[in-house]
């Protein structure tokens, strides 16, 4: 039997490399037109007081900012993820600024992060980032297992994938503290709610 790591490790290599084919494939004025709200089915899931986790993406992810827009003008808390330093945990911090993002600092991975001011927030969902997915709910991560790690502590958080269509793959061989995903939202398809 093939080693998971193993396995897992190839399939990043290829999907890091199809989801920026894809990415530098789409236009600036199309990509601007995309995941602007969630579909109704994941709205009804998401109480009016949540605390909504959201992602600041880099180039190649699926933009997660029309999102953090859409849930601040409907009165929500946001949150994106911040690390004490890259070693320690991942936690969730305020992100007030959604419309200037004047409120994120550079933080570790080369990804913009709240401030060390920013109040730690628990949120009651999370829109997750991902390299690939399957139609059933699994993910695959970056590697770094913080993610895994974060929700194994937050059993109560709602997790749902953001991702372009072509990050969907047939099977990923997943490990036990590989926790699935509740729903995943690309440009054109909801899969879920499981
Ligand atoms: N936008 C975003 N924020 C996130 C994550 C993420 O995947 N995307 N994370 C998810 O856990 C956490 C940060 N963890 C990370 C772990 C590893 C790498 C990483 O290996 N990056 C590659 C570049 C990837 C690429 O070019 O596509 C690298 O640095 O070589 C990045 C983030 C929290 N914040
Ligand atoms: N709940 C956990 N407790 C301890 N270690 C964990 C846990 N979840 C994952 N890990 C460790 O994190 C590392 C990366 O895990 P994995 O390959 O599943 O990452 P990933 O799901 O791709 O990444 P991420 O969750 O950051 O998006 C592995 O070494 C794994 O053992």
């Amino acid at each position: 039997m093939t080693d998971p790591t193993v396995a897992k490790a190839s399939l990043r290599k290829q999907l890091r490399a199809a989801r920026r084919a894809h990415a530098a494939s789409i236009s600036e004025n199309i990509r601007a037109l995309l995941f602007k709200r969630p579909p109704a089915p994941l709205m009804e899931l998401i109480p009016a007081d949540a605390v909504v986790g959201l992602y600041h993406a880099g180039p190649d992810e699926a933009p997660a900012s029309g999102y953090a827009k859409f849930f601040s003008e409907a009165g929500h808390k946001l949150a994106l993820p911040t690390f004490a330093s890259p070693d320690d945990p991942m936690q969730f911090a305020e992100h007030t600024d959604p419309f200037g993002e004047t409120d994120l600092v550079e933080g570790a991975f080369g990804l913009k992060r709240p401030s060390d001011e920013a109040e730690k927030l628990t949120p009651d969902v999370i829109f997750a980032p991902l390299l690939g997915f399957t139609d059933t709910g699994d993910r695959l991560g970056q590697g770094g297992g913080h993610y895994d790690r974060w929700l194994a502590q937050n059993t109560e958080t709602l997790t749902i994938g953001m991702a372009w269509d072509e990050q969907l793959v047939d099977n990923i061989p997943t490990e036990p503290h590989d926790i699935a995903l509740s729903a995943i939202v690309t440009p054109t398809r909801l899969y879920g709610p499981f």
